[in-house]
């Protein structure tokens, strides 16, 4: 509860009144009222002193001279400190400081209920008396509260926990075993402790956490914890007598769960070894300032994460990660409020049939989704301290959410939690659960044949996509019929597990995104291959598999692939990419590197053959990609008249139901951030823009020398996008100008000449063949695919008019052979030693900066011929080579 006093008060108290009655006595937030009325130091004198010492439960009193201006400043500062905590006051009065029977500077800390008094001679500075403070002020059994449990546990003594369900019981044991710990004060912390205020600790110290009173000891130094036998009478004599056995080693401690503890029997003896580590410490919380911190960054957890969803416009991660001001850690706020909506159909449910909304009128149906979503759902439960309205509001409802809970899960007919979970991502999941896993086996690493005998030997072959989908089953596979190693898995199997997935032998990749590379057929004969827009990486490596697919074992690879990234982060993931995928030796990387500035004249890509394009577009085929996932809130239990101070202070002017806005575009970048487009004419500029910046990349593609093949893809559906675009390409200059056509149904590779959905024509502007040449996907048609765009474009290249076939020949018309007697391919290009002779050793800058690549690139100017920088200027848009 945080207060700024003075005028603030009575309207914090009021404001504060239903969370803080429940958890702390009338008395102590009586106590903590006079304290902070009195000054912080109050002047005491003879007359006064008496009364003065039964004032608070402790009461901190400096005996010092009148002009003792040192130790005067001193005892202010620390006062200052405490002074919420403890009252203090100042004797200057010689007659008092005598009948005292004090000589020189003196501290004195009384604690009047347990008649207890310590003193600290001749105090030097503020740290002695901050230490004499702290540890004195300990009463002879305190009870634990969050705000001086990390003080006790500081002090490094055992720990002695009493439990008690009723502050009554507890301040009856207190009284009982006030003398005991009186002779222990120096060497054991005892405390008594409110289970609910500490709900996890009996567990964590091998107790029940529904049987009280028990107790425990916790032997900080050795991390050994020692239940109090069930049971056994909690009064002196029996403690003692026990306290005795631990102490003498004849009790064996308690091993928590998973934690292995070696026992060595000397003689009658038990000696027991466990590392220690401080976090395992029950209770331990972190450093002070390192609490506040996060203490005060959560505070804002629940309501920002409320605001968040209440917001308009927008998606969860936009709304979230483009504010500025938040309080709470972004990840945090985001992970809370994506759980909160996945799981508000039950969570609703629960807080209807607990009432807790007519129980705790403050609570709007947002952060009662929030603040129970976390209490049942969250390991660390509610992210708040202990006493903090919010927590206790949900917690004294502990019984009944949780039995509500119970029946929410029979309803649903889930036999555990796990069942429940399952079925709550499935329902979740929406859309993107009527969709398969799509796996891509990548033949650089494995075959197909090999996963579907380890990977996936326990799954089920079907034989059409509808049957995979099918929630009712987890492992069912339906192998591809258009490209080949593909698979379409259940939905709900959890790749990420697998070591077919973290070593790269399988990658999950959409079908329709399969389709550009499959679609380019890169063949040795068309040389080497440029993906112009690589990242992630996805199309570049189906390229690599498919070009090694085609090398004969006996050869090494002599195409390459160049793949240019502009954007230097993912150009480091493209990087990661192609490392896993296990096509180093294939792929060559251009990090940071805008495909516009490369020159396609440049002498080093004389034998790049085929070009993949695949540009940021609007994502608008994305499957699982809506403005906001669906929220379910609680009903409120009555009419307007009941309505709380909260809802009628908030009026809920943007209305708490933060249900998707559906109706509106959302475009996705290529990080996969959404941008809502709410007009019409906004959608009309945002595609005219990209389809320009498209129809350019696409027209630098096609002006490369060698180039005889292109493929141009989207994810988008948008005809502007994609067949118009195409259409711009044939009619451009330089399509004519050097004789590009598009890739006729019949010419296309059979996978994608036999797939069913093809362009629209009248997105071709009437055009037949071109929109039977396009190739479309759309999610939701029943395929299981991703919305998707392909297209071909061709050339007939003069030097490819012979028919020689793909291998060189002599003058006399026989095919040139190697050693081993296989014929050599014109392809082979690249690796011709004259090829090799014509170009120089370059240093390059690699992804990191600090590491000196080589490559063997033409020592001519790579950059556009009409670009002005030289390729030795470090300028951030020049060409940087491959890594
Ligand atoms: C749709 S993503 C490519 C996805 C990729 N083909 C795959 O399958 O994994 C488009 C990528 O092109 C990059 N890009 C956009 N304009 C570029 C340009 N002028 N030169 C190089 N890369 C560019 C973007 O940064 C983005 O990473």
């Amino acid at each position: 509860w945080e207060h700024t006093g003075g005028d603030d008060l009575q309207s914090s108290i009021e404001e504060n009144a239903v969370s803080v009655v429940a958890f702390v006595p009338p008395a102590k937030i009586l106590a903590w009222i006079n304290r902070v009325q009195r000054p912080v130091i109050s002047d005491v004198v003879a007359e006064s002193l008496g009364d003065f010492k039964k004032a608070d439960e402790t009461v901190i009193i400096a005996y010092l001279d009148e002009g003792d201006e040192t130790l005067r400043a001193a005892f202010f500062e620390v006062a200052g400190k405490y002074r919420e905590e403890f009252t203090f006051g100042l004797v200057t009065d010689a007659g008092a400081i005598e009948a005292e029977k004090i000589t020189g500077p003196t501290v004195r800390c009384v604690k009047p209920l347990d008649e207890d008094s310590r003193d600290l001679h001749g105090f030097t500075d503020v740290e002695s008396l901050e230490k004499f403070v702290k540890e004195n002020s300990r009463p002879l059994i305190g009870e634990l509260l969050p705000h001086n449990h990390r003080r006790f546990l500081e002090r490094g003594w055992p720990m002695v926990y009493v439990f008690a369900a009723t502050e009554s019981e507890r301040s009856e044991i207190r009284t009982t075993l006030k003398e005991t710990a009186r002779s222990y004060y120096e060497s054991l912390t005892m405390v008594t402790v409110d289970p609910l205020e500490f709900p996890d600790l009996p567990g964590k110290l091998g107790l029940e956490s529904s049987a009280f009173p028990s107790g425990a000891v916790h032997q900080l130094s050795a991390d050994k914890i020692y239940p109090y036998p069930k049971g056994r009478g909690l009064t002196p004599n029996e403690l003692l007598s026990w306290g005795l056995d631990v102490w003498q080693e004849r009790v064996k401690p308690w091993t928590p769960p998973g934690v292995t503890t070696s026992y060595d029997n000397l003689g009658g003896r038990l000696k027991a070894t466990r590392s220690v580590s401080i976090k395992k410490i029950p209770g331990y919380e972190p450093p002070i300032d390192h609490a506040l911190a996060t203490g005060q960054r959560t505070m804002s957890l629940y309501h920002e994460a409320a605001d968040i969803l209440s917001a308009s416009g927008g998606n969860l991660k936009t709304r979230i990660f483009g504010r500025k001001d938040l309080k709470a850690p972004p990840q945090q706020i985001y992970a809370l409020a994506l759980e909160t909506c996945k799981w508000s159909s039950v969570l609703k449910e629960v807080i209807e049939a607990s009432e807790l909304m007519r129980h705790e009128r403050k609570l709007s149906p947002l952060l009662a989704l929030l603040l129970v979503h976390d209490f049942l759902l969250s390991k660390r439960g509610v992210a708040l301290p202990a006493t903090h309205g919010l927590r206790t509001s949900i917690e004294r409802h502990k019984a009944r959410l949780n039995a509500e809970f119970t029946r929410a899960r029979i309803r649903r007919k889930a036999g555990s939690m796990e069942a429940l979970r399952q079925q709550v991502t499935t329902e979740h999941q929406g859309e993107a659960a009527r969709y398969p896993r799509w796996v891509r086996v990548n033949t650089l690493k494995t075959t197909l044949e090999d996963q579907l005998a380890s990977t996936f030997k326990d799954f089920t072959r079907v034989y059409s996509i509808g049957e995979v989908t099918d929630a009712s089953s987890g492992k069912l596979l339906h192998v591809d019929e258009h490209i080949p190693n593909l698979l379409a898995v259940s939905p709900s199997f959890e790749f990420a597990k697998t070591e077919a997935y973290s070593s790269g032998a399988v990658i999950l990749q959409d079908k329709a995104s399969c389709f550009p590379a499959y679609l380019l057929d890169p063949l040795p004969e068309d040389g080497d291959v440029i993906d112009s827009c690589a990242a992630p990486g996805n199309k570049t490596t189906h390229l690599a598999a498919l070009v090694h697919s085609r090398t004969a074992e006996s050869e090494q690879c002599a195409q390459r692939i160049y793949a240019f990234e502009k954007d230097k982060h993912r150009a480091l993931t493209l990087e990661k990419m192609v490392k896993l995928a296990g096509a180093k030796d294939i792929i060559r990387i251009s990090f940071a590197q805008d495909f516009l500035k490369v020159d396609p004249n440049a002498q080093f890509f004389k034998d790049v053959g085929a070009l993949l394009l695949d540009p940021s577009c609007s994502g608008s085929g994305i499957v699982g990609r809506d403005a906001m996932p669906t929220i379910h809130l609680p009903e409120l239990p009555s009419s307007n008249s009941n309505k709380s101070q909260y809802q009628k202070s908030r009026k809920r002017k943007r209305g708490d139901d933060a249900r998707a806005e559906s109706t509106q575009e959302v475009f996705v970048d290529d990080d996969g951030t959404e941008t809502v487009v709410a007009t019409e004419k906004e959608l009309k500029v945002r595609l005219e823009a990209l389809s320009s910046f498209q129809l350019k990349l696409l027209l630098h593609a096609l002006e490369f020398p060698a180039a005889t093949k292109v493929t141009y893809s989207t994810c988008s559906v948008h005809a502007e996008e994609n067949e118009q675009v195409v259409l711009r390409a044939l009619q451009s200059e330089v399509g004519r100008r050097r004789g590009w056509r598009i890739l006729k149904r019949d010419e296309q590779v059979r996978g994608l000449r036999e797939w069913p959905v093809r362009g629209t024509v009248d997105a071709s502007n009437g055009d037949t063949e071109v929109a039977d040449a396009c190739i479309r996907s759309y999610k939701d048609d029943g395929r299981g695919v991703m919305g998707f765009f392909v297209a071909g474009f061709v050339r007939d290249a003069p030097e490819a008019i012979d028919d020689d076939g793909p291998f060189l020949r002599d003058e006399n018309g026989r095919i040139i052979r190697d050693a081993s007697g296989m014929p050599t391919l014109k392809a082979a290009r690249v690796s011709d030693p004259s090829r090799a002779s014509a170009t120089s050793s370059f240093p390059v800058e690699g992804p990191d900066g600090d590491e000196e690549m080589t490559e063997n690139l033409e020592s001519e100017d790579l950059t556009t011929s009409g670009d002005e920088s030289s390729p030795d200027e470090k300028d951030e848009d020049e060409w940087n080579g491959f890594d």
